[in-house]
């Protein structure tokens, strides 16, 4: 019999294998070790005049008990309180604004490291923050008993400790959860290590440890808590003044949108005023119901231009809305704004029946797109049936400034049945909306129809075609009406392609 078809008996070493690879579905606690530039390892610490240096990995035991001496002793949380009681934990701190390191967490890769090693599944999408708490000198005899850590924040779940290779003995971390334990001896692993390295722990907030007794030298240590964190900020830093382009600029577009707002002949009757977002912003390519809606927190991430035009509406005692708009391939095309993102995952109508969803089930709203300006044009019909399901009940009338691109979208994906099953996209851009009061008193909108209180349409009236598209065959009006006859064109391939490849945002970004 040739070898290979004998059966292999599950042996002890197989058995290791298999509980190495499948062992710890979810793992409480991850550590290792991470070899660092050498200038990141030069701590300066003190203030003013007393600033001290110290590289943390060349120290002598003599700079090192000058750090321990220009620590405070280490309080800890107990039943809410913050105490002093140096039979629980031995040790020394130093706030955050009293020392200065060049490594930076997030940039040497420990956080993407600490994810993996932390997070499986669902989880491991998340965004993960870290936020310097201290640095603690536990020199010789000191120690921390048994605790969990004191969640600083809802959002936190962990804590990140980093071990620097000062010389030192004893002062192992040992963690425990549900009769697990690990004992994570950085002294040890640091010193069989020929590099300039630091080790690290990273545990969940749950899990108790406890720092052995030092014996001898220096345990130098710096501590993150970890918490949950929406997409990397992109808002403008505070105290942010920026002159050119002049879309980024909040005073410049300020200024522009005041003066067309005093103008009596602009909107002489309010109205509402839509903006298409211009940057891109990083949500899920495709999004499900598990996440985050992408509506909930964008406001602090808008940047750049968006920024500023949010902000202009703000100071023109006006309120910005950020909406998700809904375009549907129907030809004059429907279009729904929603105030959240659905899942439409639910789903199992037919394909027709994604505006009915929208518009009935999940507070969706008819958008009209209006030109500026009064209208030259006489509605005439546009062939709609006029008992389709979809027929939207309210509609607010947009006169949109600049349209909603591509780039700014979001898509979820359904199984749409139809003759046969087929995977659709549901796809949303994403606009900024104001309603406006009337010239004189444009912060006074209680009669406008707008997102407020969009109006209720009359029973002849279909929704979502523009003034523009109804008279497809009136060329040459104008600039006005060509654009829009672009839009339109550009509109309905999009519609086709669905979601749409990156390749095209990157022709989309470059127009
Ligand atoms: O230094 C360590 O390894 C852990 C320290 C600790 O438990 C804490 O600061 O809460
Ligand atoms: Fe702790």
């Amino acid at each position: 019999m040739p070898s290979s078809s004998r059966k292999y008996p599950v042996t002890p070493l197989l058995n290791r294998l298999r509980n190495t690879l499948s062992g710890d579905a979810a793992p409480f606690c991850t550590s290792g070790t991470l070899e660092i530039p050498e200038q990141h390892f030069s701590l300066w610490y003190g203030l003013g005049n007393d600033a001290r240096y110290v590289d943390l990995s060349t120290s002598s035991s003599e700079s090192l008990d000058a750090l321990e001496s220009a620590c405070e002793a280490a309080t800890f949380g107990r039943n809410q309180e913050t105490v002093l009681d140096e039979s629980y934990r031995k040790a020394g701190k130093m706030d955050t604004n009293k020392f200065s390191l060049p490594f930076d967490v997030e940039k040497s890769g420990l956080i993407d490291v600490v994810k993996t090693g932390l997070l499986i599944g669902e989880r491991e999408q998340n965004y993960v923050g870290a936020e310097l708490y201290k640095l603690n000198v536990y020199g010789k005899d000191a120690f921390f008993k048994p605790h969990k850590d004191t969640p600083r924040g809802t959002n936190m779940f962990g804590s990140l400790v980093i071990v620097f290779p000062t010389p030192h003995e004893g002062g192992a971390l040992i963690l425990r959860h549900e009769g697990k334990e690990w004992i994570f001896d950085a002294a040890q692993v640091l010193a069989s290590s020929p590099s300039k390295r630091i080790a690290y722990v990273a545990f969940f907030s749950d899990v108790e440890h406890e720092v052995t007794r030092v014996l001898s030298g220096h345990r130098v240590t710096i501590t993150y808590n970890l918490y949950w964190a929406g997409p990397p900020r992109v808002a403008p830093p505070p105290g942010l003044s920026v002159l050119h382009p002049l879309r980024e600029s909040p005073s410049e577009v300020e200024s522009i949108l005041s003066v067309l707002l005093a103008d009596p002949a602009f909107l002489p009757d309010g109205g509402t005023l839509g903006f298409g977002l211009r940057h891109a912003y990083p949500f899920p390519r495709v999004w499900d119901g598990s996440m985050e809606d992408p509506l909930v927190s964008l406001e602090e991430w808008l940047k750049g231009g968006d920024a500023a035009l949010f902000q202009a509406v703000e100071a023109q005692s006006l309120e910005p809305l950020l909406r998700l708009v809904y375009e549907s391939e129907l030809c004059p095309p429907l279009v729904i704004m929603m105030d959240h993102m659905i899942d439409p995952s639910w789903w199992n109508e037919t394909l027709e029946d994604v505006e009915y969803v929208l518009l009935h089930d999940r507070g969706g709203v008819g958008l009209v797109a209006k030109q500026f300006g009064p209208s030259r044009k006489k509605r005439r019909d546009n062939g709609y049936d006029s008992d389709r399901v979809f027929r939207a009940r309210e509609a607010v009338d947009v006169h949109w400034v600049n349209k909603c691109e591509k780039w700014n979208g979001v898509c979820s994906e359904y199984i749409a049945y139809g003759n046969e099953s087929s995977i659709a996209y549901l796809y949303m851009r994403i606009a900024l909306l104001v309603d406006v009061g009337p010239a004189g008193n444009r912060t006074d909108i209680s009669a406008v129809q707008g997102v407020h209180s969009p109006r209720i349409l009359e029973d002849d009236e279909r929704i979502a075609y523009s003034d523009s598209e109804e008279d497809e065959d009136e060329e040459e009006e104008g600039e006005e009406d060509e654009d829009e006859e672009e839009e339109g064109e550009e509109d309905e391939d999009e519609a086709e392609e669905g979601v749409e490849d990156e390749e095209d945002k990157e022709e989309e970004g470059q127009r």
